[in-house]
């Protein structure tokens, strides 16, 4: 703080309140009275089993689905539907759109100025930088993810929620975009799913895990450190090993 200067204060960003949210299809109950709270500024990683609810709860909190019962709300106490970067499993890049057009695509949608060295910049991060002009058919399902991923960070969101956003990348590009998005979203929280231990590790300041039927959440366990953490980190490597106990567990 500089004498007699002003005081800088970051302003967090919402966090997102989750409250006895329920959801059923026919007679088949996905998750029941599931409440917790991500406190603003936060990078939580969520896990467990495919088939257990983690898509359908981040769609309900991204508003792209509905709960049988149950409210999302900010910690603000506000709507969060409109604060929201939302990456889903599949990458969504439109055909007919070349990649720095599907990057910009929210801003053109509402008629904003496009940002165009934000986006150039972004490009270049996930390197994509000589794509600018490659329609989504012509690249492999590793670059159309980081076109995705480019396009999320654009929006500058204060909630960021990612659903395996990271999955089609090989490993040397994946730390690298890890790298990338921790840095971007320092600050914003995040909600992210992932089947990675070690990506959720890396880059969670908690995780949560979803398990059983109906799908419960267990205690979240906090990793000490900030991310993104080195592979050999002792904290990451701590938490992977209580999360990899707990799936044992919850198989049994
Ligand atoms: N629209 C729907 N209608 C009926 N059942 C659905 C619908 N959407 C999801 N389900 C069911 O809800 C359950 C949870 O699905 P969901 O996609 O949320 O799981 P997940 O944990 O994200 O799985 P994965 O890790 O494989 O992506 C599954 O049994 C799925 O078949």
């Amino acid at each position: 703080m500089l004498a007699n200067g002003p005081v800088l204060e970051k302003v967090l960003p919402p966090g997102i309140r989750v409250d006895n949210l329920t959801l059923r299809f026919d007679a088949h109950t996905i998750f029941e009275s599931l409440s917790f709270e991500i406190r603003g500024g936060e990078f939580v990683a969520l896990l467990g089993s495919s088939g257990v609810g983690k898509s359908s709860l981040l769609k309900i909190i991204g508003g792209l689905a509905k709960a049988t019962s149950g409210t999302v709300i900010g910690t603000d106490g506000l709507p969060i539907q409109n604060r929201i970067a939302y990456m889903g499993q599949q990458d969504l890049l439109f055909p007919w759109l070349n990649v720095f057009e599907n990057v910009t695509l929210g801003a053109r949608l509402r008629r904003e100025k496009i940002d165009k060295a934000w986006a150039e910049h972004l490009l270049e991060r996930v390197g994509l930088s000589t794509r600018h002009k490659t329609l989504p058919s012509a690249l492999s399902g590793g670059m159309r993810q980081r076109a995705a991923i480019a396009r999320t960070l654009y929006e500058r969101r204060p909630i960021v929620l990612m659903d395996e956003p990271f999955s089609a990348l090989d490993a040397i590009t994946r730390s690298m975009v890890q790298d990338l998005a921790a840095e971007l979203l320092e600050g914003r929280t995040v909600l992210l799913i992932t089947h990675d231990p070690m990506e959720a590790c890396r880059l969670g300041h908690h995780l949560m895990v979803l398990s059983g039927h109906p799908a419960k959440l267990g205690t979240p366990i906090t990793v000490a450190g900030k991310p993104p953490r080195s592979p050999d980190d002792p904290e990451l490597q701590k938490s992977q090993g209580e999360l990899l106990r707990l799936f044992v567990e919850n198989a049994r």
